[in-house]
């Protein structure tokens, strides 16, 4: 493998690759690792290599801690208490991208969401064909006794072995009587049971411990974050004769011509580069194929950039249309967020037992109610919403498109896929304990544009969080269980008498308005971003293919967070490892039958 920031450095510089991966992040490193087995394979990552960088190598650097691979955009003005609130879009820009400053929580979809994601018109994406590719991806490491004892779980057949990603439980595990009294009161409050593993897919209202992304190495006693960079890229294992990847350079936009292949398709022949620092523009050739893996904010913009999205908005912003896709840009969306809750401590607290100072990881145990656990029986009747707004923004681009998707959202409902997530952990400080929620499956649905051909400048992502009913009524929901979480043995135990109202949560017999007012204050987003080039068919605004191609290419496919039209990843990387092991196959597959056809 050669990695550089200096095409000087690629000499002779080679102007020709079979492969050329755009973004160097979670999914792209792995698509790429997996085709420069046997193939000439370029990356070009507009972010820095940090190899060395302790604060992204550290898994216990407190969660957003800034490092070089830390940004951050502003969305426009979201829904908010009295009027809008500005809020920060994080992203990670450097070798594995999000998996380099992201919070390692390690989750799976579940049974109900790959049925929903196929059901969409994606055959071979249910969750028995996806399976097999989460579990190439994964080295899993099973607790050891001591990890069992504190209460560490797994269930081996829904895990790989051997992959490149390390997924672990802290070792020792972190705060077990905190988790432990977390556990039963998530239990109480939502009436669920405990699940042994988080990864076997199931549905169902369940509590469990939450793995990381993280390599452990037992003989070392060492841990490590396992970006994709430290998983697909730098072991020496991994290392590829066939793959160069190009950092602090940005893809402009990708060059096109029409094809021979008879049915009007287009053929992707390469991409135009700078370096982020100016200078002259290069371009690379493509001879196979281009995958495009920059990501759910950054992919439809270089899309758009290319001449593929709406016409009508290509041409208002000046782009000569290549590809007409009205759903480049479309069906974005993003979880939302209910964070900052920090309990006090119980005075006199044992803090060595509860809390795990210098050790802190987000989420070490998670409550996953469903929409019965949540809600009681009538729970689906949430998803009455009406489809005006978003068709208004373009979050979808017809109302078909919304009606599909609010059925199959019923349907995994029906099926106890989770709607909620409440997890909990010490305070990096070790003087509190803190409580998250996110939801899963938001309907909320807004867009990617790009406002300026200028390929230096950022995107307008725009969530519209909260803006269909559905995901409000559910976020009043997650804030009843945060309180409900104060005032209920084991956990409130362990912090003061008053926590909840110096954590300035409202309390449990506060009114729906009042828990809806803090809401729309407090609210941010769930980084997870996902949907901008949706999977699905192209007359409900889907962008590519089940194979993941451009609807109207012969051989641009994107492999990354975009593509997923639902938001059945409750975290995305672990399932994004899934996706980019699925596409390379797929890729490679490809290449054998047009070898066999030859
Ligand atoms: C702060 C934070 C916390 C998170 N916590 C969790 C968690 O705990 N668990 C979990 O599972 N998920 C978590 N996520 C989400 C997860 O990390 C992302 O969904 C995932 O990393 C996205 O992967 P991707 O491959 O789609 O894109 P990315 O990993 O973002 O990769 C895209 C890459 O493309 C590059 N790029 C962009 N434009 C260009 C261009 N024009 N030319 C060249 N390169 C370009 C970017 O620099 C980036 O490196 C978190 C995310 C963030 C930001």
């Amino acid at each position: 493998t050669f990695i550089t920031n200096d095409t000087a450095k690629l000499d002779p510089r080679p102007t020709s690759y079979e492969y050329i991966v755009i973004g160097g992040g979670t999914a792209g490193l792995a698509v790429a690792n997996r085709l420069s087995v046997k193939h000439a394979v370029l990356v070009v990552e507009r972010g820095p290599d940090i190899m060395d960088n302790e604060v992204v190598n550290n898994p216990f650097t407190p969660f957003g801690t800034p490092s070089p691979c830390h940004f951050s955009m502003t969305a426009p003005p979201q829904v908010g208490f009295n009027g809008t609130r500005l809020l920060p879009l994080t992203h990670g820009s450097c070798l594995g991208g999000g998996s380099s400053i992201n919070a390692m929580m390690g989750s799976r979809p579940t049974f109900a969401g790959m049925s929903a994601l196929e059901a969409l018109g994606n055959p071979g994406w249910g969750w028995n064909d996806f399976l097999p590719y989460m579990q190439k991806s994964e080295t899993f490491t099973p607790p050891n006794p001591q990890q069992h004892t504190d209460g560490a779980d797994y269930i081996a057949s829904a895990h790989g072995f051997s992959g490149p990603v390390g997924v672990s439980f802290a070792n020792p595990l972190v705060a077990p009587v905190m988790q432990n009294a977390a556990i039963n009161t998530s239990e109480t409050i939502y009436g669920l049971s405990l699940s042994p593993d988080l990864g076997m897919g199931f549905s169902g209202g369940h509590v469990a411990h939450f793995y990381h992304h993280i390599h452990f190495n037992d003989t070392l006693k060492a841990e490590r974050r396992s970006s994709s960079a430290w998983s697909y890229l730098y072991p020496k294992k991994e290392s590829r004769r066939g793959l160069t990847v190009l950092t602090q350079h940005r893809v402009n936009s990708i060059l096109m011509k029409a094809a021979k292949d008879g049915k009007g398709n287009i053929t992707a022949t390469g991409v135009l580069v700078e370096s982020t620092e100016g200078g002259p523009i290069l371009t690379f050739h493509a001879t196979r194929e281009i995958i495009l893996s920059a990501g759910a904010l950054y992919s439809p913009a270089i899309l758009q950039r290319s001449g593929v999205g709406n016409s009508t908005f290509l041409k208002n912003l000046g782009i000569k249309p290549v590809l007409d896709l009205p759903g480049v840009g479309s069906n974005f969306q993003d979880q939302i967020l209910l964070t900052n809750v920090s309990f006090p401590l119980a005075p006199g607290a044992n803090t060595t037992d509860i809390t795990a100072p210098g050790r802190v990881l987000l989420g070490d145990v998670v409550a996953h109610p469903t929409v019965r656990n949540a809600f009681g029986e009538n729970g689906t009747d949430l998803l009455n919403s009406s489809v005006d707004f978003t068709l208004s923004v373009g979050g979808v681009v017809n109302a078909e498109a919304f009606s599909v998707q609010t059925a199959l959202t019923a349907n995994a409902y029906l099926m106890d896929h989770p709607i909620i997530e409440l997890f909990f952990n010490p305070s990096p400080d070790s003087t509190a304990l803190r409580a998250w929620s996110q939801s899963i499956l938001p309907l909320s649905r807004g867009t990617v544009r790009i406002n300026t051909t200028d390929p230096s400048a950022d995107p307008i992502p725009n969530a519209h969080f909260l803006t269909v009913d559905a995901d409000l009524q559910i976020a009043v929901r997650m804030a009843r269980g945060i309180a409900q979480a104060a005032v209920t043995p084991p956990f409130s135990e362990l912090i003061a008498r008053d926590a909840l109202e110096r954590a300035g949560v409202p309390g449990v017999g506060a009114s729906d308005e009042e828990v809806k007012t803090w809401v729309l204050a407090t609210y941010t987003p769930g980084i997870h971003f996902i949907g901008s080039n949706s999977m699905m068919p192209k007359h409900l605004g889907g962008v590519v293919s089940p194979e993941l191609r451009v609807y109207g290419t012969t051989n641009l496919r994107i492999a990354d967070a975009s593509i997923l039209p639902l938001s059945v990843f409750p975290h995305t990387t672990l399932g994004l490892y899934g996706v980019a092991e699925k596409a390379a196959d797929m890729i490679l597959k490809a290449v054998d039958s047009s070898m066999w056809g030859s």
